[in-house]
Formats: structure tokens, sequence, C-alpha cells
């Protein structure tokens, strides 16, 4: 199956903030340049106020990291570039060092469309310090937009419950690679289509759209729009009504749909894009039927997103087909998926890995050390926790116990001879890709599986149900320890 085409097709490796340069700089000075590194990316609250997140954008990951290269230009350009005293920032052999930098990282994630909860690896990156560095901005970059749009996607799928949702927001996108990787999301998340054509083209969508206020505009009656419209496109005919007085455009949509019978075509429906949504659309459901077009669509647009869909079916409004633009592309309640990449270990002189941890007054900014697995258990029913454990230390006994790491009293009990999935998956290993991209339908349906799987309350809007995912005993203990260590104070052990 077409896994369809490239979006980035030329090197974009200065896609990085100056400071990853810096540091990249200071560690190859240092003769620290290939000192093995883990870093993970993670995120720590679901975004919207929701119960979870769709992993979203590790297909652009991937195609990232296949052009990873300086080329000339980009070496020029980091040549010019000054301190304070107006001298180089980066001495020549370090730009000559760059030039025959490659990728040779070893990458384990989360496949898109797996949902996934705060805390959790999605992304664990392991490999010389100084790549591990430079990437940290472009891959943060690539999975917060993409699993934020995802997200919001998923969440709107849940109130039109099955009913198609266009995505139509491309005008108002932030900027172009933000409307490409929107629609991608979009569509990742359960969107039917896309507006967006050059999206229909990279990446396998359907793409779909009806037509304007300027088309009905631009004759003198709206009958004559509707008409000429029926004329050259008989087999795409969604009428947008409302551009005088939507009642009576519905009225003059069915005298054209009759043209349409007569010639042995079918109206598609009509589209609403202003005023009460749910009584013209009640209105124009009675007029549709009454003429015999049962089948006509209604389709609504106008700045709806989850909560005004909700709404709308909460006063029985009959729209079946839902244009979403702005307030999905832009996740407009909440402009950004605040993931962070952090150190988690680097091997010491002895060869032996120190693990490594960002204290934090909030101990929900304190990270978590160690080379990280998560391992999502089921019942019969779906899914009941998610554990992340240290691959290094991690005994796989009968049982095991996590903790949740923000209240220690809550821990649980979970059986590993019940089935159970390990979340992160081999991408790269040295470098070299050894993942088989999934197609973007596969994607799609996965999303889908994974929401059926959990309990409705995590999926409720309000106050969401709080998915349980905890840090395996001896990797909690092991992180407690750390703290206590890095805060001058004794652990349980010292103080008997
Ligand atoms: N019955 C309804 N219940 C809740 N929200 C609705 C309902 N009908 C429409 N809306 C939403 O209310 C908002 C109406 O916005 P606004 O007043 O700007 O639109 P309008 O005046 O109808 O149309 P426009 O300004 O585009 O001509 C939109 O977000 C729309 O989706
Ligand atoms: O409302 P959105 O969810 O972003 O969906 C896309 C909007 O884009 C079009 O409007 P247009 O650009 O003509 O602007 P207007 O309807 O606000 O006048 C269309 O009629 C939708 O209303
Ligand atoms: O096809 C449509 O109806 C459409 C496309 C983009 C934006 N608004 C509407």
């Amino acid at each position: 199956m077409n896994q369809g085409r490239q979006l980035y097709q030329h090197s974009l490796t200065l896609l990085t903030d100056l400071y990853q340069l810096t540091m990249a700089y200071g560690y190859w000075k240092s003769g620290m340049a290939d000192k093995e590194a883990v870093f993970n990316m993670f995120f720590r609250r679901n975004p919207f106020q929701g119960g979870y997140t769709i992993a979203c954008g590790l297909a652009h990951v991937v195609e990232f990291l296949q052009y990873f290269q300086f080329s000339e230009d980009d070496l020029a350009y980091l040549d010019t570039l000054t301190g304070n005293d107006d001298q180089p920032l980066f001495e020549p052999d370090f730009l000559k060092y760059l030039r025959n930098l490659r990728f040779t990282c070893d990458i384990d994630a989360i496949p898109e469309g797996t949902a996934v909860f705060p805390q959790e690896p999605m992304l664990r990156i392991k490999g010389p310090i100084l790549q591990c560095q430079l990437l940290e901005t472009p891959i943060l970059n690539i999975l917060n937009f993409q699993s934020l749009i995802a997200t919001k996607a998923a969440r709107i799928v849940q109130v039109t419950k099955g009913e198609p949702i266009l995505e139509f927001g491309l005008r108002r996108a932030q900027g172009i690679d933000g409307g490409l990787t929107a629609s991608r999301a979009a569509y990742i998340g359960g969107c039917a289509a896309t507006s967006n054509v050059l999206a229909g083209k990279l990446f396998n969508i359907p793409v779909k759209g009806t037509h304007a206020h300027s088309w009905i505009m631009s004759f003198d009656t709206e009958l004559e729009a509707f008409e000429t419209y029926a004329k050259v496109m008989p087999n795409n005919c969604i009428f947008l009504v409302d551009t005088y007085d939507s009642i009576e455009g519905v009225k003059k949509a069915i005298q054209v749909g009759k043209q349409l019978k007569a010639k042995g075509y079918k109206m598609a429906g009509i589209r609403l894009d202003s005023g009460d949504l749910a009584y013209l659309s009640i209105e124009a459901r009675k007029l549709l039927d009454e003429a015999g077009f049962q089948e006509a669509s209604i389709l609504a647009s106008n700045d709806l997103d989850e909560n005004i869909i909700n709404s709308l079916k909460n006063q029985g409004a009959t729209i079946n087909v839902w244009g979403v633009g702005t307030k999905l592309v832009t996740a407009y309640d909440q402009p950004a998926l605040g993931g962070v990449y952090k150190l988690a270990a680097i091997r010491n002189d002895q060869d032996e890995w120190d693990y490594k941890i960002k204290l934090s007054e909030q101990v929900i900014k304190i990270s978590t050390p160690g080379i990280q697995q998560v391992r999502r258990y089921h019942n019969g029913n779906g899914f009941i926790a998610d554990m992340i454990y240290d691959t290094e230390s991690f005994v796989s006994n009968r049982s095991s116990v996590m903790i949740d790491p923000m209240d220690y009293t809550k821990r649980r009990k979970l059986d590993n001879s019940a089935p159970y999935e390990d979340l992160l998956v081999p991408v790269f290993r040295e470098g070299k890709l050894i993942y088989e991209l999934p197609p973007i339908e596969a994607i799609k349906e996965r999303v889908q599986g994974q929401l059926s799987m959990f309990h409705e309350g995590i999926k409720r809007f309000a106050n969401p149900h709080i998915y349980p995912v905890g840090l395996e005993k001896n990797l909690y203990d092991f992180k407690t320890n750390l703290i206590l260590k890095l805060r001058n104070l004794k652990t349980e052990a010292e103080e008997v």
C-alpha cells in the first residue's frame, strides 16, 4: 500500500534552535560528542483538558532524519554566525565535522495512532549526545503539533458519532506546513476528507468540497448560480444555501435538485454556513424530505468544534456532514501540546549508564531517568493500565507493581501473564530505518481501535477519568533515591 509522498524533499537540518548547535559545538570541543546518551520525548498534560492524546507525526520525524545532513549551503551559513566579539561562533574544524556528520542513533517510538498519556515516552533516542541534542527541536516540533491536531480531530469525531467530518482548515491554518500537517493529523484523528488538495496528493487523503458564497454572488440570482453549478458538475452538487436567506436557499436547491433528478443525477446535499444551525437544519430537513430528497445530506460549517457540535446534537440538529476548519487545524482552545525532550541517561567512563533527572519544585516537572519502555496491560474488555519501566533493571516476574509518580500511595499490581503490549517499537538502529511505516489508513484505523479499548470515562470531556499510568516499582524507587541524593537528603535505606 502506498504510504504517500514525501513532504520534506530536501535537507531541513538547520531546523533547530541555535542553542542546540552551540551545545553541539561544546560537546565536540570538549571531546564529548560521541558520548552515548538517551533522551525521551513525553508530555505532562493531555491537551484540551481531555483524558487522552493521540500520537502522531512519527512518519515526518523519519522523513526528517532520512534527509539529515548539513549541506554546503547550511555550513556556509553557520560560518557567517558570530559571537558578541564579532568573531565566528563556530571554528572551521567544527564545520568540517558537521559536513561529515550522519545520523547514527537508535530510535524507538510509539506508533502513530496510538493513544498515549502524560509521562509516557512517545519517542526514545539513543546515540551520540551531539546528535540527540541537535534533534530535540525538530522532533518536538513535529510530534507536538501533529499529536495535538490528531487529538483534537479524535475529540470532534467522538461527538459526530460516525457522521463524516470534512476538514476545511487550510485558509486559517498556521502557515503552509501547519496547513499540510494539520490536514494529515486531522485525517488520522478521524476526519473523512480534507479540502486541502496538496495534502490529498501528498498523503493519500480523500479530498472533498462544496462551493463558496462568491459563486452565488457572481450570478444575478441564487437559482441561476445553482443551475449553472448543476450543469457543470452534476455529480458533485452540495449547494450553499445561506448567501441571502437560508430557507429560501433550500427551496431553490430543491428546485435544482429536481432538475438534476430528471437528468438522472442526484443532488448530494446542501450546506449551511451561518445562522442558527440547529433550527435551520431541522427546517431544511423537513423541506428536503417533503420534496423527496431524504438522501440529501445537510452539511454545516461555521466555526464548529466539539462543543458546538455537541450542543447542536443536543438541540436535535439534523446535520449529518460536518465542515470543520479553524478550530480544528489551529487547535484553537489549546494551541500547543507541551511535549518535552529530556536527557534520561548518559554513559560514563566505565561504560555504564548514569541515570539523569531534572529536578523541579513541581513534582510533575521532575523527569524520569532510565531507558524507558511502556507496557500497556489488557483484560478481556480493554486496556487497564500503562506501566513505564526501565528496560535495564526490569525483571519480568509473574507480576509487577506500578506506582503513581504523583502519589506513592497509589499502587497497582499488574499480572505479566495477562496480555500486554510494549508500546515503543524499534524505528532506527544505528541510523538505519528498520520500521515499516504503516499506510495512513492503518494509522487512522488504529486511532479508533485504540479509543474503543478505553473506559468511556477517559473520553469524557468534563473532568475525564484519569487513565492509570505509573512507574514500575524499581524505577520508582530508583527515581526517588536519585531525587533524594540530588537534594542531599538521605534515602530510606540510609536512614536506618
Ligand atoms: N443552534 C446553535 N447552537 C449553538 N451554537 C450555534 C448554533 N448555531 C450556530 N452556532 C454557532 O454559533 C456561532 C455563530 O457565530 P456568528 O454569530 O459569527 O455566525 P453567524 O452570524 O450566524 O454567521 P456569519 O457571521 O458567518 O454570517 C458559530 O460558531 C456557529 O457554529
Ligand atoms: O469556519 P471554519 O470551521 O473555519 O470552516 C471553514 C470556513 O471557511 C469558509 O468560510 P469563509 O472563509 O468564507 O469565511 P466566513 O464564512 O467566516 O465568512 C467556510 O464557509 C467555513 O465557514
Ligand atoms: O468546500 C467547502 O465547502 C469549503 C472549503 C474550504 C473552506 N470552507 C468550505
